[in-house]
């Protein structure tokens, strides 16, 4: 039996997490799906936010369903997505940003670079070691020269190359895996690269590009298609996948019910996609459509809809099925 772990994590998680978890319910509910409780509430009431037997619960799931987690800038917390992604192997994250005349797919090493991990804060300097391995770059631009054969077949790699001797080690890695598979390739720095895509989104197929500057630039992009409610994620390695809004937390609107649920249910469409059901998938971005089209819209969008309100109108139109929370 198809096994889906439900994180809702912190905030607007435990928003927008029950209405995809719903959407998936209506589309499968011959599927077994299991609560994991891991993130910083529960390190509040516990002391720990995400033990050793949530990490194994999490990989025993054919898939899992991510809200988001808060991490504080606390100098002995660690980010427990970062942990998982770890764990997991996520190393692929991919961030797909679309809408009329643009069609972008952000390939963010998810695994190593700035979110390393290996870093330390000594008395008057502080450390974070930027790891670039061969290893992780052949198989993040592998992945994104893939998914390039899998759309329009062109890959831009962002990097800063210009200073960062990681990022010379990392670019020319992609140009050699880019001329060796025969993929049309650009790079830019990314600095400029994050203007080019908010001037020119046309231009992009795939963007392939380092942890920390794919963070950045997803976040940045998503301005191209309404902001952070509407903008999915898949974190992908060769044995676990996992499927998240890009946002956060968002602790400035959780628990009033107007978080945007859209970034959350386009996740659970790329987990249906990914666990086989294309058409389910479709269903999902169709309904989403559906209610958008109608102009039941959240307030992040110019509308005045809770978020409970246009997870109905979804879930009603992807089947009429009453909304049970
Ligand atoms: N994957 C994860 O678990 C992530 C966790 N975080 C964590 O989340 C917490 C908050 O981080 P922020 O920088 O504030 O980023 P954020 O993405 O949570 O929020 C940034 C802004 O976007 C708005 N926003 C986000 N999602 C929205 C939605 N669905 N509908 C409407 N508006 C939305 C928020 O209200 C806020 O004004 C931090 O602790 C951060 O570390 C941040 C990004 C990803
Ligand atoms: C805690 C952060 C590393 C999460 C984040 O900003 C992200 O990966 O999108």
């Amino acid at each position: 039996m198809t096994r889906i772990a439900i994180v809702e994590g912190d905030g607007i998680g435990h928003e927008v997490i029950p209405v995809a978890h719903q959407a998936l319910e209506l589309l499968h509910p011959e599927y077994d799906y299991f609560p994991v409780d891991v993130g910083y509430g529960r390190w509040e009431q516990t002391g720990c936010p995400c033990a050793d037997a949530d990490i194994a619960a999490l990989k025993t799931a054919d898939a899992v369903l991510f809200g988001a987690v808060t991490t504080p800038p606390m100098r002995d917390y660690q980010s427990v997505v970062l942990r998982i992604r770890k764990a997991l192997d996520l190393y692929a994250n991919l961030r797909p940003v679309k809408s009329d005349g643009f069609d972008i797919l952000i390939v963010r090493e998810n695994t190593e670079g700035m979110y390393s991990g290996i870093e330390e804060i000594g008395p008057d300097r502080a450390t974070t070691l930027r790891v670039v391995s061969r290893t992780g770059t052949e198989r993040i631009v592998r992945a994104a020269i893939r998914c390039a054969g899998q759309r329009r077949g062109k890959l831009t790699i962002g990097h800063k190359a210009n200073v960062l001797k990681s990022d010379v080690f990392f670019r020319d890695i992609c140009i050699a895996e880019a001329q060796n598979a025969g993929v049309e390739y650009n790079d830019k720095y990314i600095d400029a690269l994050g203007l080019d895509i908010l001037q020119h989104p046309g231009a992009y197929d795939v963007v392939v590009t380092t942890n920390i500057f794919g963070d950045i630039i997803s976040d940045v992009s998503s301005y191209l298609v309404g902001g952070l409610g509407l903008v999915p994620s898949a974190n992908i390695g060769d044995r676990y996948a996992l499927f998240e809004p890009v946002h956060g937390s968002a602790p400035d609107i959780a628990g009033k019910n107007i978080a945007n649920p859209i970034a959350a249910l386009r996740s659970a469409a790329m987990l249906l996609a990914h666990i086989g059901d294309q058409e389910g998938a479709e269903r999902i971005e169709s309904a989403i459509g559906t209610v958008i089209s109608s102009g039941i819209l959240t307030r992040d969008i110019g509308g005045s809809a809770g978020t409970w309100e246009f997870g109905e109108a979804v879930l009603k139109a992807l089947g009429n099925c009453p909304v049970g929370r």
